[in-house]
């Protein structure tokens, strides 16, 4: 069996991909070894996992330098990834939001300054609105970009709204839901489909599974 290169984004999505991975019987045992490494091979030696930045996941699969991938929606779309996403996987959920000062009122504003680590998914959605705005691109902590005046408002990742809170600010206006997603490389659909469909349907299964239960059903 040929192997299949699986991107899995560092951080935050990191530990729950790989354990929907070991429910479908891939397990990378190496990966625990908290060493500075960056690839690692299945127990089984059929998969190679490549650890890449979140933002970097579509890049890797859509070059088909990884056959699948698992990353949040957010960077799929800022990252204009030209990838299959079969499945939503369900976590990593998050809501996209323009935040700013309370009350601050965005149709109040002649040009909007916007702080975001998202400058395309900003664009398109206030282009989409008709409405040209100035994105500053950040590569965190951009909360602070309101508060000390380096943009009117910002557009983030909210997810319990306690980052907003605790620097006094809230969201103005929802843009988008997120979550995490399977991809997979558009050649390698079609040039290794025996070895990647079963993966898909698998990991379907789980979610499917559990979206059952959550369901309460
Ligand atoms: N607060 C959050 N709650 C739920 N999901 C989140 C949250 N923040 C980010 N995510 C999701 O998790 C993915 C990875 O986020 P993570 O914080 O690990 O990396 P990042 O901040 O995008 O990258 P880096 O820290 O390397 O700049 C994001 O692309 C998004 O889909
Ligand atoms: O609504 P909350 O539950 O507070 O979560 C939202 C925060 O999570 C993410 O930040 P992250 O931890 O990735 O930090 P960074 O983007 O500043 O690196 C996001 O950029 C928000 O700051």
């Amino acid at each position: 069996m040929e192997t299949i290169k699986i991107a899995l984004a560092k951080g935050r999505l990191a530990d729950l991909s790989l354990e929907l991975l070991e429910q479908i019987g891939i397990s990378f045992s190496s990966y625990y070894e908290k060493t500075r490494k960056l690839t690692f091979i299945s127990d089984d030696g059929h998969y190679e996992l490549i650890l890449v930045k979140a933002m970097d996941v579509g890049t890797y699969v859509e070059n088909g330098a990884a056959d699948i991938g698992v990353a949040g929606k957010d960077t799929l779309l800022e990252a204009g990834a030209d990838v299959f996403e079969v499945i939503d996987l369900g976590f990593g959920r998050c809501e996209f939001a323009v935040a700013g000062e309370p009350g601050t009122e965005l149709s109040a504003q002649q040009s909007l300054t916007i702080g975001t680590k998202y400058p395309k998914i900003t664009n398109d959605y206030f282009q989409a609105q008709g409405r040209q705005v100035e994105t500053i691109k950040l590569n965190g902590s951009v909360e602070l970009a309101p508060l000390v005046g380096l943009s009117d408002v910002i557009v983030d990742i909210v997810e319990t709204g306690s980052t907003l809170k605790e620097n006094n600010l809230e969201v103005i206006e929802t843009m988008l839901s997120i979550s995490a997603r399977l991809v997979v490389n558009k050649a390698s659909f079609k040039t290794k489909g025996t070895a990647i469909r079963p993966v898909i349907d698998q990991v379907k299964s789980i979610v499917d599974e559990k979206g059952r239960v959550t369901n309460g059903n």
